[in-house]
């Protein structure tokens, strides 16, 4: 099947100098949702620009629905939405009529029952008469989302849709996303949080320094990178490491006073390894007085990636 999204050789080099894209190629398949992760200024933001024609692009093509964007522009970008990371005008506007507003830039006439069932669906309805200004940050980015699905895009970007949000919004969100994904909509997203990919995402791209380390459906790069790490602190210190837990990618630290777990294949089945490892340790006895638990995060996977002493090198990893 044809992509939806096609870059290839794209580059951007700042004015100044700085190269923020090098020589990106990426295929984005209709109806995915498609995580880029990587760490602050990788060139996330830029890349989304460039398809979004906020970035002009030094070097490369895109095509969008199979057709060139440099020349078919106005048509191709009205099919495309941006959530960006900010609201950076609009303020003083009530949410229905700036929502509105976003349908009219595209030349597309009012459609109030679909501004409502949007504005319904991110529980923005009743305040649709409030000023944005006056909203918190997090029906700040609902209406930031509100205003990108307005045209009705076929293919929707969204930049760090839930950096700085709660919990509960952040799964809300991803509720949102995942309802976008089955009326057909593609999502393109940009994340720090590892978390992020595995909840949603079909296939996740690693960029670093603006370029593209890997690409790969996400059950696979989860096997590959994500890490659980346990600090479980041991009531009493243990002079060696017992046999039983030889099965286990564990280590004593703190002169035996904490066990240190370091792996799984995926942050899912870390957890899962850590729970079980603790059970073991009671049946042999062995009391701990507190477990300090973390999945690795992104910017983790990229120091173990690129610069750990036994991690495959990045050159290695694409
Ligand atoms: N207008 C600009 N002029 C010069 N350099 C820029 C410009 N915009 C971005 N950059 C630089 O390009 C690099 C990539 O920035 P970009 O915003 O694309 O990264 P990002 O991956 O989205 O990061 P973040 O997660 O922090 O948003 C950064 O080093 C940034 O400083």
């Amino acid at each position: 099947m044809q992509p939806i999204l096609e870059i290839a050789g794209l580059t951007k080099t700042y004015k100044g100098g700085f190269t923020a894209l090098r020589n990106v190629d990426l295929s984005i398949r209709k109806g995915e949702i498609f995580a880029l992760l990587g760490p602050n200024g990788a060139g996330k933001t830029t890349l989304i620009g460039a398809v979004c024609g906020l970035v002009r692009p030094s070097s490369g093509t895109i095509h969008a629905f199979g057709e060139d964007m440099g020349r078919h522009w106005r048509r191709l970008r009205a099919r495309v939405g941006l959530v960006p990371q900010e609201l950076a005008t609009d303020m003083f506007e009530p949410v229905l009529r700036s929502v509105n507003h976003s349908r009219g830039l595209f030349g597309l006439a009012p459609n109030p029952a679909l501004i409502e069932e949007i504005l319904r669906a991110l529980s923005l309805w009743d305040k649709r008469d409030a000023q944005i200004r006056t909203l918190s940050g997090g029906m700040k980015r609902r209406v930031l989302i509100a205003k990108a699905l307005a045209h009705e895009p076929e293919l929707l970007f969204l930049d760090e849709p839930t950096a700085g949000v709660d919990v509960e919004l952040r799964r809300d969100m991803w509720k949102q996303i995942a309802r976008l994904r089955e009326r057909g909509t593609t999502v393109i997203l940009t994340t720090h949080y590892i978390e992020e990919a595995e909840e949603m995402a079909d296939r996740v791209g690693i960029i670093r320094k603006g370029e593209i380390l890997m690409v790969d459906d996400k059950a696979t790069m989860m096997k590959r990178l994500g890490r659980v790490e346990a600090l479980i602190s041991l009531a009493q210190p243990l002079a060696g490491l017992p046999e039983f837990l030889s099965a286990y990618p564990v280590t004593l630290i703190e002169e035996g006073a904490v066990l240190c777990y370091r792996g799984g294949e995926g942050g899912v089945a870390g957890t899962a390894e850590v729970a079980e490892l603790t059970k073991a340790l009671t049946r042999a006895g062995i009391d701990y007085t507190g477990i300090d638990i973390h999945e690795s995060s992104l910017e983790d996977i990229f120091v173990n990636l690129l610069e750990g002493p036994d991690g495959p090198s990045a050159e290695a990893a694409a």
